[in-house]
């Protein structure tokens, strides 16, 4: 078998739509470039740059067409060409050594092949030295002790965090612990257990304890703390929690702190994009900050962590000083991050990293139905989730099984009323944009799927139509008032990154604006500036990852799939602040994606075992 057949198998997979004309790219760069590329390599690299667009950094090679079958949502058809394929071309691993496509187990990160052989997988060059500059990285901080004033520590411990009445341990407590003593702490959990009130309490720890500039000098300058997350709303809310932790703290603080940390309080810098915060170079992948510039922290606090990607967390632990502490808060049994790696739960698995992690497990927000269900999804059983939403009494919880899609549009009009009204009510432009992206977070469509009827794609059309028909919107054009819009791309200049979501609503000149609420700022954006935004009546559980709605729709499709997975429908759910609907027309189909775990293949495990 030669290069050109394989060529020709991949080049009619494109045709048939089972792989992107980018991955086909990819092979025939390796051939152009490495002519003695065998054609087993170009099959296996087409097949990686397939995976590597549904979040994978890695390719494994025991098991094809197995892995591919339970990686990719492939139909049979293109299982069947695989393994035919496979069949006349077997992956040969052991033959590509020598060729100048590929270097096996390289000694360090250098070097120039674009894909990289370790640990039975195929990996690209890039990703492999991502995860190369996260291993290295987080052992140095991990194996960071500090030293602490002990009797200090203690008494500040005990102010912060009281002990339990039930005298169970104190987990939250314990991150303080582990915190005070090293430069890496990652504090996990499900919504609501309490990281980002531990996260306050971590920040006024670290600057009560910050030390002196001698032995009897003065305090030493308060902390420069970095409040980040991967999305513009999870970072408002994040800012917005830790400024309700510490308002909560004052009055225990005040008589105790000996000096005041109000100021400090008050003057906490607002919580940014880790985009923004590490500064984007227009038209490249690398950031204003990094090794050579580094972030001017001596603390970082990242919250939404599950949706940091690999080639963001590198970049991020180069920009971050050594001697800074890093404190990660995530939930590793949601979605992991869009693009490439499952880096937080990567890390929860890492044993080097357990001295430096705490799972905080009690939900202090979800206790009634909402709260009985996550835990039937989070513990894998589909027969208790089925009979939690069919039995629920207190209205929390729905569940609907419709034949069509468009029945969904009832309870979408409904849910979006409130928001088109008051874009419609008295008062200025602002006022109304303010008041109706309030009303928007009280409902959302989440979909599990882009395409189709059961899609984002087809529920965005059904919705806008199932309003306009409602006399709710009137559709002049694609910029019509009351048009939810995300961004798809960061546009940095703007302020506006990936995910955010505005309202369109006429200036005072009647130039239609698209507005954006920052925490308890406004912008109005000319539309024109927008590059690429979409409509967000109905938005992916992927694109939902770190905010909340009062009442969440999640719609799963009709047939089954490898992305209905107990991640999937578990970050809707617990996007779900009051209500929740589940909208499944084969409700068995839940059950299915409770008991499917997301499997994402890259190589940072092996970079951070013993
Ligand atoms: N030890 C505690 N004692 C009393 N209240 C607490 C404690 N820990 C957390 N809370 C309260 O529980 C609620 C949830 O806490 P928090 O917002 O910190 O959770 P979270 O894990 O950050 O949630 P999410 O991931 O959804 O942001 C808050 O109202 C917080 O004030």
């Amino acid at each position: 078998m030669t290069a050109a057949a394989s060529l020709a198998d991949l080049a009619a997979w494109q045709a048939a739509g089972w792989l992107r004309p980018l991955d086909v790219a990819l092979a025939r760069f390796l051939h152009d470039t490495a002519p003695t590329a065998p054609p087993d390599l170009l099959l296996a690299a087409a097949l990686l740059s397939r995976l590597e667009s549904a979040g994978h950094s890695a390719l494994p090679l025991d098991d094809l067409p197995g892995t591919a079958a339970e990686l990719l949502d492939w139909p049979a058809e293109a299982l069947n060409a695989l393994s035919q394929a496979l069949a006349t071309r077997p992956l040969q691993p052991q033959a590509w050594a020598g060729c100048a496509a590929v270097e096996a187990d390289p000694p360090d990160d250098e070097g120039g092949t674009p894909l990289v052989l370790a640990n039975d997988r195929l990996a690209l060059r890039r990703h492999w030295r991502d995860e190369g500059d996260i291993a290295r990285q987080l052992r140095a901080r991990a194996a960071a002790s500090l030293p602490v004033d002990e009797a200090q520590a203690t008494a500040w411990l005990g102010r912060l965090f009281p002990p339990r009445a039930d005298g169970d341990v104190d987990w939250q407590r314990r991150a303080g612990e582990v915190a005070l003593r090293g430069r890496f702490t990652l504090v996990t959990g499900g919504p609501g257990t309490g990281k980002t009130w531990t996260a306050a309490r971590l920040l006024v720890l670290l600057q009560a304890l910050r030390g002196r500039g001698g032995p009897d000098g003065p305090p030493a300058p308060w902390l420069r703390v970095g409040l980040a997350a991967p999305t513009g709303k999870a970072a408002a809310r994040l800012k917005q929690s830790i400024q309700q932790a510490l308002q909560g703290l004052r009055p225990a603080l005040g008589p105790l702190a000996g000096e005041a940390l109000d100021p400090w309080a008050d003057a906490l810098p607002p919580a940014r994009t880790l985009h923004a915060l590490l500064g984007p170079r227009p038209g490249t992948r690398r950031f204003r900050h990094d090794a050579t510039n580094p972030l001017p922290l001596d603390l970082l606090i990242v919250d939404e962590a599950s949706m940091v990607h690999l080639a963001l967390m590198a970049r991020l632990l180069d920009a971050l000083p050594s001697t800074a502490r890093l404190v990660l808060l995530g939930d590793p049994d949601q979605l992991a991050s869009v693009e490439a790696g499952a880096v937080l739960a990567d890390l929860c698995a890492a044993p080097v990293l357990v001295p430096r992690t705490v799972a905080l497990r009690e939900s202090r927000r979800f206790q009634g139905a909402i709260g009985a269900l996550a835990q039937a999804m989070h513990g894998g059983d589909g027969a208790a989730a089925l009979a939690a939403l069919r039995g629920d009494a207190s209205g929390a919880l729905a569940l609907q099984s419709p034949r069509d899609a468009t029945a969904v549009l009832p309870l979408a009009v409904q849910g979006y009323r409130p928001m088109l009204q008051a874009l419609q009510g008295p008062g200025t432009p602002a006022e109304r944009a303010r008041a109706a992206l309030q009303a928007f977070e009280a409902f959302r469509l989440l979909c599990a799927l882009r395409e189709g009827p059961w899609g984002v794609d087809g529920l965005n059309g059904a919705v806008e139509r199932a309003l306009a028909d409602a006399g709710l919107l009137r559709r002049s054009g694609e910029w019509y008032t009351g048009r939810p819009v995300m961004l798809s791309r960061n546009q940095p200049a703007l302020g506006l990154f990936n995910g955010d979501i505005g309202l369109v609503l006429p200036a005072d000149d009647g130039t239609p604006r698209a507005w954006f609420a920052e925490g308890e700022a406004l912008h109005a954006v000319a539309v024109g500036r927008l590059e690429q935004v979409q409509t967000a009546f109905a938005m992916t559980v992927h694109k939902s990852q770190g905010s909340e709605f009062g009442h969440v729709a999640l719609v799963l499709p009709p047939e089954d799939g490898p992305l209905l997975t107990r991640e999937l429908v578990y970050t809707g759910l617990t996007r779900a602040r009051e209500r929740f609907t589940l909208v499944a027309p084969q409700p068995a189909l839940l059950a299915r994606a409770v008991a499917r775990r997301t499997r994402r293949e890259g190589g940072l495990r092996a970079r951070l075992a013993p």
